[in-house]
Formats: structure tokens, C-alpha cells, sequence
């Protein structure tokens, strides 16, 4: 089964009072200049497909300024039936949100973004260059947030590990400072370690299949060099409750947990170089880009559904070849949706078998497609 999000509404999300785009298959180029809005647009689009941003924790920032509610909702198309879903968002802030598919209230918000919808989406923003470049939480959310796509039950896994582990570390404090026995910490350790499990179940199980998929997407965008991914744990899965509480009288010392998935890391190497401290910005870029190849290959060989791509401004920093690369790999997707500034970064031929959504002034201006958009951008070109 193939799904992709034929419309979308975007009512007071951010810059948008009410508007409305119509999306196809295969490549969606939407394109205009700086902030007009083409990012809240993916941003929206995110949205109504998993219920959360991609930007923002706080989902009030998501309402049009002097607003008191964001909606977005969304129609998706299935490839085996002329079916359609309605899914819908809604956020009013200091209420729940409310997530509905054809009318009626999802489970939960884990349940709707893992599928529940009807379609996954797999988000590139400038800003994912961290995943490679940063700290080892953005390596482990990134590796967090694809396990919770494909099952909502990880989602709560890792939430609630998060939850039990700061609460061990105030008890580690409070057993430092004298007020609590060391007793007390083997209930602590019974829930992290059956939750941090879990949690390194669900990592073991998918970094095989990733290094796999960010291997050959690596090549194909950057060239021959041998490229890997490599985790490294804190304690194992069969040696994990032993460390942990091998780890008693440090942990107790130092007031934090010092083992388990919330200490693990992954190297992106090339060539057998670790990316995050020598790679240069374009290499970094490219990884990035490779792992987020790799979440889709992932997500299909899990699901057999090929989920949607949602690209900022992806082309912008890129040599002509890997554009050229870019281009026909989102033509061949089930849907991709690119924000650019410029239509040249797109041959004529590309554009003639792509949507182009413009965006003027802050709103939606005019979807065209096809040999339509080729002609304006020879137009654009000659002028
Ligand atoms: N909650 C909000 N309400 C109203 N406007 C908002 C809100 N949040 C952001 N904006 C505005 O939306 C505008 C468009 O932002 P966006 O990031 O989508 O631009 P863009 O087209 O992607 O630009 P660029 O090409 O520079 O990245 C910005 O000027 C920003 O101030």
C-alpha cells in the first residue's frame, strides 16, 4: 500500500489565516522567496501527519500570532483505492489536542504519528546537519524518533525510560545527601532496567538494517569511500543490569545514572574517519542527508510503505551532480515535498514531471504542474 497527501489546509498555522494547497505524487517543488512561509508549510504538513512540530516543543508557537487555535487538516490517497482519509490537527493552547482520522479521535498521539494517519513522513530541515555535527542527544533522537514511527509502544518506551531514570537520579541525590537508604534504589533499577531494555531492544534491533541503508545511500551521494555507522553502548543489552548496578556507589557519588540508552552514542564515519569531529560542513551535510535516506529505506523495509519526504531547502548547498542526484531520487519517491528559493536548481525536464507550488506574500499563490512549470522556468531564465 502507497499513501500520499493529496490536499492540505493550514488554518491560522503560522503565517497562514486559511489556506490550501494541493499536493501530488512524486516531486512537489514549493518555491518562493525568503520567509514567505515554504518552511511553516512542511512544517504544516509534518503536522498533520504525525501531530507534533518538527521545530517546536511548544506547540503554542505553532498558532498564528493574535490567534487562539491552529488546524491543519489533510487528505490522503491511497495507490490501491480511490478511498481517501481525513485526518485532522488541532491545537488550542491550554486544551488537548486533537488529532482525528475521517471524524473520529485517534487512540493516541503516539498511535496516530506511527501510521495512524496513514502515512509516515521522513523530515529534512538545515538544521539536522546536528544529527551528524552535534551531541550525542541529537544522535540518539533522531534514532528515538524513527524506532517511534514505526511503533507507537518504543514512543512510550523511551518517554517513560526518560521519566524513570530523573527520578533515580533525584533518589541517587537524596540517598547522597543522607535522606534515603541505598536500599530504596533497587526498585528504581527493576523499572529503568525493564524500560532501558526495551529501549536497547528496539536500537539493536534497527542499527543493523540502518548501517545497511546509510552504506549505499553514502555511496550513491558522495562516492566510494566506505561509510558506517557504529553504536557504542554503555552496557550492553545481556550485560545491562549488572553494570547499572556494578554503577551503584559512582552513580550515588555523582547523583546522575551513568549507564544505559540514555548514555549510548553512534559514530557516522567515512573512510574510517569519525564524521562529528573531522568531517568538513559538505561531508556532514551528506551524512546527514544518508541517514535520513536510510530512516525511509528503514520505515519501507519495516512497513512496506514508502513514507512521504519533507526537504528544506535542501538543494541550496549542494554541487550540481548531487543536485541532479536529488532530483531524480525525489521523482522516484511516492511523494516528496522540497522547499527551494530558486526553480533553476531544478533541470527543465525535472520540473516538467514535478508539481510547483509558488508562494508570494506570505500565502499560497498557484499550484501548477507539469510542462507549465518547465515554460516558466525558461521564462525565468531568460529574464
Ligand atoms: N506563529 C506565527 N504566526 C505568524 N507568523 C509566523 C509565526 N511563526 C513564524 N511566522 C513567520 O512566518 C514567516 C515565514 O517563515 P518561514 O520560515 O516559513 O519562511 P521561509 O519561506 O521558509 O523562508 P527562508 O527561505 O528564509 O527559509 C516568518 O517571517 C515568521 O516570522
Amino acid at each position: 500500500m502507497t499513501s500520499y497527501l493529496r490536499a492540505l489546509r493550514l488554518v491560522n498555522f503560522r503565517n497562514y489565516p486559511d489556506d490550501t494547497v494541493l499536493l501530488g505524487p512524486g516531486l512537489n517543488v514549493v518555491v518562493g522567496d525568503n520567509a514567505q512561509g515554504k518552511t511553516n508549510l512542511l512544517e504544516a504538513i509534518s503536522f498533520a501527519v504525525t501531530g507534533s512540530s518538527t521545530r517546536t516543543a511548544n506547540d503554542a508557537e505553532v498558532v498564528r500570532w493574535k490567534q487562539d487555535f491552529a488546524r491543519v487538516e489533510a487528505r490522503v490517497s491511497f495507490d490501491d483505492s480511490s478511498d481517501e482519509r481525513k485526518v485532522a490537527v488541532g491545537y488550542a493552547p491550554g486544551q488537548k489536542k486533537r488529532l482525528t482520522v475521517d471524524g473520529a479521535s485517534a487512540a493516541s498521539l503516539a498511535n496516530y504519528s506511527a501510521g495512524g494517519a496513514g502515512v509516515r513522513a521522513v523530515t529534512f530541515f538545515p538544521d539536522d546537519i546536528r544529527i551528524v555535527k552535534g551531541s550525542p542527544s541529537d544522535r540518539r533522537e533522531f534514532l528515538d524518533g524513527l524506532l517511534s514511527t514505526l511503533k507507537p509502544s518504543y514512543a512510550r518506551a523511551v518517554s517513560e525510560y526518560a521519566k524513570a531514570v530523573q527520578q533515580r537520579n533525584q533518589l541517587l541525590r537524596r540517598i547522597r545527601d543522607g535522606f534515603s537508604s541505598e536500599r530504596t534504589l533497587w526498585t528504581w533499577d527493576r523499572k529503568v532496567i525493564e524500560l532501558g531494555e526495551e529501549v536497547l531492544r528496539g536500537r539493536q534491533a534497527a542499527i543493523g538494517p540502518l548501517e545497511h541503508y546509510f552504506e549505499s545511500s553514502l555511496r550513491a551521494l558522495y562516492g566510494s569511500e566506505k561509510a558506517a555507522i557504529r553504536y557504542s553502548y554503555s552496557a550492553t543489552l545481556d550485560g545491562y543490569a549488572e553494570t547499572l548496578r556494578g554503577a551503584h556507589s559512582s552513580d550515588i557519588d555523582r547523583g546522575t545514572t551513568s549507564v544505559g540508552p540514555h548514555r549510548d552514542d553512534f559514530e557516522v564515519l567515512l573512510g574510517g574517519v569519525n564524521l562529528t569531529t573531522f568531517g568538513s560542513q559538505g561531508q556532514q551535510r551528506l551524512a546527514t542527508l544518508a541517514l535520513k535516506f536510510a530512516a525511509r529505506d528503514h520505515i519501507r523495509g519495516e512497513t512496506g510503505e514508502d513514507p512521504i519526504l519533507l526537504f528544506d531547502d535542501v538543494m541550496s548547498e549542494l554541487d550540481e551532480r548531487r543536485r541532479d542526484f536529488l532530483s531524480g531520487y525525489f521523482l522516484e519517491s511516492t511523494q516528496a515535498v522540497i522547499t527551494t528559493t530558486n526553480l533553476e536548481y531544478f533541470d527543465a525536464e525535472v520540473l516538467g514531471r514535478a508539481r510547483v507550488i509558488r508562494i508570494s506574500g506570505g500565502a499560497v499563490v498557484d499550484t501548477t504542474s507539469g510542462s507549465v512549470s518547465a515554460r516558466e522556468l525558461s521564462s525565468q531564465k531568460k529574464a
